[in-house]
């Protein structure tokens, strides 16, 4: 292998302990910081990324809610929990885990949670504010994605970044996250024309286009810093939407599934309810 590994578990764990330390000063302050998650139906994986948000507050020292609800739950019965917890002050970040099942409406859901307790920063209203570089709760996967290039030292100012994917909750906030960052952005997705010709040039590949092994290593420019955040089950196994074994002989710096961009949007999630819970401390 001749890229470097960008370990996302690892600088995940390096930024809870510093985190471990902020929740201590919060509570000689008299705040804890509370985090609710709200989990409708039964999705295995779902279920996985709920309960390691648990956990990772568990031992973050940052309160916990978990709010389960069936998939037969009706939207109206969602957007009273949601109402109930903004108005709940031991809570500092509300988050619904998405997908939601079809017959309710995602959109009226993340606009029903306070922008003050978006910390999955999913709200028009935080999207907004991101979009003009306006100080807001960042969406964790995206920041996760940033703070691993910035942590591994990779330069992002006047660098090519190309995004494969136009998802709102990735794609698009994560380009958004590098301009701001003064990056010369390309977004490509399903009906971009020679999509090579594209990612041949960039010199930071971000992937998040949910297809196992999409990107090969003749997609990559030798050299360039490969960020993977796909995460496919493929006969009962993890894979990214890169291939690793490939791409791994020509990119300079790349990240693993499991391992990579992951464990990275739980700690910034942490982060976020972190930061909600400074604000309360303040007001
Ligand atoms: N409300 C939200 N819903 C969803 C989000 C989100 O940010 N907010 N993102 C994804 C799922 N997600 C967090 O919720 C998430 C995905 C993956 C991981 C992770 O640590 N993955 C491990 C592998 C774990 C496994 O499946 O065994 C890894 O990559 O190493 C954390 C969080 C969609 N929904």
């Amino acid at each position: 292998m001749s890229a470097q590994l960008i370990n996302g578990k690892e600088l995940a764990s390096e930024k809870r302990e510093s985190m471990k330390k902020e929740v201590e000063m919060l509570k000689e302050q008299g705040v804890k910081p509370g985090l609710a998650v709200i989990l409708v139906g039964q999705d295995p994986a779902s279920e996985t990324y709920v309960r390691s948000k648990h956990r990772a507050c568990e031992n973050t020292g940052i309160h916990s809610v978990s709010i389960k609800l069936p998939d037969t739950v009706s939207e109206e019965e969602l957007l009273g929990h949601i109402d109930k917890l903004n108005e709940d002050d031991a809570i500092d970040g509300i988050l619904v885990q998405l997908p939601l099942p079809k017959h309710i409406n995602e959109d009226a859901v993340i606009e029903r949670i306070s922008p003050k307790k978006d910390v999955d920063g999913f709200h028009p209203i935080s999207v907004g504010k991101m979009m003009i570089g306006q100080e807001t709760f960042l969406p964790c996967t995206p920041h996760g994605v940033l703070e691993m290039v910035r942590k591994t030292g990779i330069e992002v100012s006047g660098k090519h970044v190309v995004v494969i994917g136009r998802s709102n909750i990735v794609g698009k906030p994560v380009g958004q996250l590098f301009l701001n960052e003064n990056a010369t952005v390309t977004y490509c997705h399903s009906r971009t024309q020679n999509m090579q010709k594209h990612t041949k040039d960039a010199d930071i590949l971000i992937v998040a286009v949910g297809i196992p092994k999409f990107v090969k290593d003749q997609d990559v420019k030798e050299g360039a810093v490969v960020i993977d955040v796909g995460i496919n089950r493929v006969d009962g196994k993890l894979c990214g939407d890169v291939d690793f074994e490939e791409v791994k002989e020509v990119a300079g710096a790349i990240t693993p599934v499991p391992g990579g961009v992951g464990p990275m949007t739980i700690t910034m999630l942490l982060e976020n309810t972190i930061q909600s819970a400074k604000a309360r401390v303040r007001s």
